[in-house]
This record gives structure tokens, sequence and C-alpha cells, in this order.
């Protein structure tokens, strides 16, 4: 059987929707055979355990523990969704204090349990947030932190295709940036609807200015709405993309979405938030992102809340005062050391 690595691969939440449906997405995509499954709540992680041994998956050594010193030591990819989910009425945002809490802690355990880490995927809620937090605590590079912020991107594509009735392979670069919440900035000046650029069918009135908004505002509620349907929160479509991300990260085939990357620079600064990104086996990199004006004013709006919300976090005492961050993290300033 062929695997894209033989290292340990951790996913912390793993009884939870979007852990379990990870780890059995992990397993037939044939990332890794030795994958270990955590959660602090072990009787439905020996659940998801006997599932995935009764797929009788061939050459895979699943292990499970709500030990985390067990789950991380030796551990050189993680996934984590080990949190709280929002449920009707919520927006990620209100997650913000318990969540932040289990993101420092992750965070600690990374650095004292494998501080070698190759590559982390933090996708709990608010998942910019999260990230930073875990990267500030782990100690690890930025280059070793992505966070899950692709189903934004996803979520247009998938809108622009319904609106015109054609596969979603014909909607090409969509592209949401920013912050994974609802003041993300999406932008249209990337895609392409059947080769032409989706700015020219606005421009031209095919796709009429009210249904564009109406459009962008169903992207930014498509997880809400998935609440609505279902009862409860996303969790095929992230695990999917989550897996996606950390395979490339491994040295798979390239991830195609934005991720969410620590960002400083001269533009946005001391920021985890959605790029133009590239993850390969040495880790995630970014472009600077340049749409319209309009979009270059959205995306400033939503790094903005970004800010309010990790100055919220320092304010809770969660995280130290930015210039602080560098006695935690020595790359944080200086990512190249
Ligand atoms: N980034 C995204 O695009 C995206 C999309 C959907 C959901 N999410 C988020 O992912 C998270 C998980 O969602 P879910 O539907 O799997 O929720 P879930 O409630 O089904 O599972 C969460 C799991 O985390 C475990 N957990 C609780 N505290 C923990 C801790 N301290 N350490 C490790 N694990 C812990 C729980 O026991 C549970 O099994 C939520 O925060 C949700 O908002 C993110």
């Amino acid at each position: 059987m062929e695997f894209l690595t033989n290292d340990k691969f951790t996913i912390v939440g793993a009884a939870g929707m979007i852990g379990s449906n990870m780890a059995q997405t992990a397993l037939m995509m044939h990332l890794t055979p030795n994958i270990c499954l955590y959660d602090p709540y072990a009787p439905a992680l020996e659940g998801v355990a006997e599932e995935m041994f009764h797929c009788g998956f061939e050459g895979v050594n699943i292990t499970y523990t709500s030990d985390i010193k067990e789950a991380l030591t030796g551990a050189k990819y993680i996934v984590s969704s080990g949190g709280a989910a929002r449920k009707a009425g919520m927006t990620r945002e209100d997650l913000l204090k318990g969540n932040a809490e289990i993101a420092e802690q992750f965070g600690k355990d990374v650095r004292k349990y494998c501080p070698d880490v190759k590559h982390i995927v933090v996708v709990f809620n608010p998942a910019d947030i999260t990230g930073l937090i875990t990267l500030i605590y782990s100690g690890v590079k930025p280059s070793c932190v992505t966070t899950l912020a692709a189903l934004d991107s996803t979520r247009l594509q998938s809108e622009l295709a319904k609106y015109f009735k054609i596969p979603a392979s014909e909607i090409n670069n969509s592209r949401t940036y920013g912050g994974h919440g609802e003041q993300m900035a999406v932008f249209e000046s990337t895609t392409t609807v059947k080769g032409k650029p989706l700015k020219e069918l606005i421009d031209e009135g095919i796709l009429p200015a009210a249904d564009w908004e109406a459009l962008k505002t169903r992207v930014i509620q498509g997880g809400k709405n998935i609440i609505e349907l279902r009862g409860r929160s996303s969790f095929q479509s992230p695990a999917y993309l989550s897996i996606e991300m950390i395979a490339a990260a491994m040295g798979g085939k390239p991830f195609r979405w934005p991720a969410g990357t620590y960002v400083n620079d001269d533009k946005f600064k001391h920021i985890m938030m959605a790029m133009e990104t590239s993850i390969t086996k040495d880790g995630v990199t970014y472009k600077e992102v340049s749409g319209t004006p309009e979009e270059n004013k959205e995306l400033e709006k939503s790094y903005e809340h970004l800010c309010k919300l990790r100055d919220e976090v320092i304010d809770m005492g969660v995280l130290p005062r930015i210039e602080e961050w560098h006695k935690l993290n020595q790359y944080i300033d200086n990512p190249t050391i």
C-alpha cells in the first residue's frame, strides 16, 4: 500500500463530527499508516476508533487515546477540530473565549510533546484566532501552522454554479480572503465563469448587482444555512478540505484554495487570515492579495475585524501583548531564523 508519508498523524477532536470524518477521509486517501485519534471524551472516541477498525482499512495502525501526551508524542502532522461548535443563532465569534483557552492549552501541549511537528491545521472556530493562539504558544515557525478558511471560497464557487446553472468545475479561482467569519472579503476580480471574468459579467449586468449582493450574502452565511438545514454545524466539507490541506503539507497534491496563514507585512500586522497560499512539504507561504479598490477596502475591513478579536483575546489575558509574543515564539517576528 502506498502512503504519502509514514509519519505519525494525530487528529485532535477525533470523537467529534469533523474529527471522525477526517479520520475516515485520511484513511481513504492513504495519507499515512500511522493515525492517532485523540479526544478528551473517551467513550465517543472509542466508538470512532471501533468504526474505523470495522472499515477494515488495509496496512494501517490506528491508535486512539484521551491522553494528550500519548497523542502528541512523535506526531509530525496534526489537524485539530477539538473545540466547541456553534449552534443555531451563534456566530463563530461567540465561541471566542472557550475555544481561545482550548487553543492556548493545545499550543502549550504541542510545545511540550511535539515541538518538531511539521505542520498543524487548525479548524476549530474562530479559526483565525485559535490558529494564531496555537502558533504563538506552540513556538513553531509560522510556516508550520495554517487554518481552514477554504470553505468560503468553495461556497462562492458553489453559489455561482447554482446561479449560472453550470457545473462547479466551470467556475475557476473563486476567492474570499481575510477572516473566516461574517466579515470575510468576497472577491469578484479573481473568478472566471466558463473562462469569462466574473467582473465583466457583473459590469455588463449579466449578473445584476442586486443578484451579486444577494449571492455574496449566501456565501457569507453558507455555514449558517447548513446549521438551519441539518440542525448542526457543517462537518463533511470542513473535514474533507482540512485533510486536503494536511495532505499537501505531507507532499501530496497542491491545495487549491486560500488558507489561513500568519501575516505580518507592510499592510497587515500580527494576524492570521486567509490569503493566497501555497502549502508544500516546506510549509505554507503566501502572496500579497491585490484586488479592485473596493475589494482591497473589504479586505482591510476584514483585517480590522480580526484585529479587534485578537485584541479581545489579549484583554482576556489569553494572549500577551504583541510586544511580548517573541518571548513565547522566537519565529514570530523573524520567520527566517
Ligand atoms: N474552520 C472552518 O471552516 C470550520 C467549519 C466548520 C466547523 N468548524 C469548527 O470546528 C470545530 C469542531 O466542530 P465539530 O462539528 O466537529 O464539533 P463536535 O462538537 O462534533 O466535536 C468537537 C470535539 O472536540 C472535542 N473537544 C472538546 N474540548 C476539547 C479539547 N480541549 N481538546 C480537544 N478536543 C476537545 C469534543 O469532545 C468533541 O468530540 C468547531 O469549533 C466548529 O465551529 C470550523
